[in-house]
């Protein structure tokens, strides 16, 4: 692997694939600083009203605006075929997320760089946060920032659910946290959310279209590969110049000094594999030609994992409404306290959440997801064909770690406790909501029967990154300023880049990452 570092003039004009998170942050700082940005999106417009209601982030599963990919069979989810939801919309993502914003712990900051990633340490990263936030919440002011251009908020009202299950997690043992992006993430907490008078706010509406008249945005545009300089001499470093796309049914190039992948840890390495950039022998196998060696590109998949427990209770739960999120609360916890950080991330529902795998029993209830968030499981992603239409074979080889398998039983098992806690248990008549378990259930007994369980009902948490990641090892695919290695004129700035996974929900560190790699892009750092 050829690496590559230095600094060069910032480009003139510039390709941006995907206006999510990270990609319209990135085409946002490019345009301020007067580079002509074309920024290139495969979804559309977001008319979609269910975006912009926190009441309605499940109906855009599987709607046009989800690119509605499944895993490959997962052995160590029973069997099945995962379903990952992406955006495909303007806000890619974001538009499709449940806004919640967590930044991570500084070990996860400081871990990246440690791997050979300077700049990406805790106390690089805290001011750029800082920067990207306008903060309305009760939490300690210097850790926070206001004059961002993304809303950050816990300044709304819980639902009488939502407070009972915080109730109860205290019961249990947990901290009431009134701010995980503050001194310490553990605890219970109210969720922070990206929202703006109480519709969804993504950085495609905070920070591209205020400045549409200043970035040419182009909908309907799929990217299927990159174009390469005709090499002047044998031997000579392969140069990106454009991009190749379809475009209501047409074929398309457009040309620029540099091209900035944002498509997503999915998307962007399959933009990379297409255009021959990956493992040689693999490529082959799928009948793309290589061009650039690079055997990390699709590697390092990885991901967050949920289970769900469900209760059911005798007093009724107001039925979701208009402009309210069905999850507001979370909570951090260590399932061993020799832990550098937490590894479970319980995430809680006012409505029961069956998911693809169980029978729904009842409309009435709550759910306690259960939530893996520091995995040791690799998977992967790889062509099956090389035409842009051949599926992507996405592997996260889910909970073939076993220490994946034990974390996530602390989880589920902790919820099943604080289902039993007298805020959530009690009678109504005595305070409570009269809660039961409805699942795993009481035939589901604390051993195997449970790991059974959390088997057949695993679902993803969403955060899929890893897989063109950071770093000068061997397997890294972008230098730690995010400039692809082995090739001029080529960067990937969104999730996939994370050598490992943050602790907790990855837009916060998604956004960040957008931020950061604008600046190197401007400072022509490679
Ligand atoms: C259902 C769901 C719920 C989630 N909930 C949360 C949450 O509450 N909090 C949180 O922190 N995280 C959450 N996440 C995760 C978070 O949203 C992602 O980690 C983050 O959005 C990733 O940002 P990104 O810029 O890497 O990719 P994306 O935001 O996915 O952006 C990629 C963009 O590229 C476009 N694109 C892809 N391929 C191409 C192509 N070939 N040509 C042109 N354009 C292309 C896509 O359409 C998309 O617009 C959730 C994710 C999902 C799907």
């Amino acid at each position: 692997m050829s690496s590559q570092s230095g600094s060069a003039a910032a480009p003139e004009s510039v390709i941006v694939v995907g206006a999510g998170s990270a990609g319209s942050v990135v085409a946002r700082r490019l345009a301020d600083a007067g580079v002509r940005v074309t920024l290139l999106e495969a979804g559309g417009e977001d008319t979609n009203p269910a975006i912009h209601d926190l009441s309605r982030m499940g109906e855009l599963w599987h709607s046009p605006d989800d690119w509605d990919y499944f895993t490959v069979p997962q052995p160590g989810a029973n069997g099945h075929r995962l379903h990952c939801p992406r955006g495909k919309v303007l806000g890619g993502s974001h538009a499709l997320n449940a806004m919640i914003w967590v930044r991570g712990t500084p070990q996860d900051f400081d871990h990246w760089a440690s791997l050979g990633n300077d700049g990406w340490e805790w106390e690089r990263v805290l001011p750029v946060y800082r920067a990207i936030e306008n903060y309305r919440g009760g939490g300690e002011p210097a850790l926070h920032g206001a004059e961002g251009l993304l809303d950050v908020t816990d300044d709304y009202e819980l639902s009488p659910i939502q407070q009972s299950i915080i109730d109860a997690a205290v019961e249990e043992g947990l901290e009431r946290n009134p701010d995980y992006n503050g001194a310490t993430i553990e605890g219970v907490s109210q969720q922070q959310i990206t929202v703006r008078g109480g519709t969804r706010l993504n950085t495609y509406l905070a920070y591209v279209k205020p400045a549409r008249d200043r970035i040419a945005v182009e909908l309907g545009c799929h990217v299927h590969e990159l174009i390469f300089a005709e090499p002047a001499a044998a031997g000579e470093r392969p140069r990106v110049i454009g991009v190749r796309f379809a475009q209501g049914g047409e074929l398309r190039e457009l040309f620029a000094e540099e091209v900035i992948l944002a498509a997503g840890a999915i998307d962007s390495p399959r933009v990379l594999l297409r255009s021959g950039i990956g493992p040689g022998e693999e490529l082959r196998e799928a009948g793309v030609e290589p061009r650039v060696e690079l055997p990390g590109v699709g590697k390092n998949l990885h991901d967050h994992f949920l289970v769900p427990v469900i209760f059911g209770t005798e007093k009724p739960i107001d039925p979701p409404r208009e402009g309210v999120s069905v999850t507001q609360s979370h909570l951090f916890w260590k399932s061993r306290p020799e832990l550098d950080r937490p590894d479970t991330q319980p995430i809680h529902f006012s409505v029961p959440m069956y998911g693809d795998f169980l029978e729904p029993r009842g409309d009435n209830g709550f759910s306690l997801m259960a939530g893996l968030v520091t995995p040791e499981s690799r998977g992967e992603i790889r062509l099956s064909g090389p035409r842009p239409e051949d599926p992507l074979l996405l592997d996260p080889r889910a909970l073939s770690a076993e220490s994946d398998v034990e974390s996530l039983l602390a989880s589920v098992r902790q919820c099943r406790r604080i289902g039993r806690r007298a805020a959530l248990a009690a009678a109504p008549e005595d305070g409570g909501w009269g809660a039961t378990e409805v699942y795993p259930g009481p035939e589901v007994g604390d051993g195997e029967d449970l790991v059974d369980y959390l088997r057949h009902t695993l679902a993803t948490y969403h955060h899929q990154v890893g897989t063109c990641k950071m770093g000068v090892d061997e397997l890294a695919v972008v230098s730690p300023r995010l400039a692809v290695h082995g090739v001029d004129g080529l960067r990937v700035i969104d999730a996939s880049i994370m050598p490992r996974v943050t602790t907790g929900n990855t837009n916060a560190p998604s956004v960040l990452i957008g931020e950061l790699g604008a600046q190197f892009v401007l400072a022509g750092e490679r």
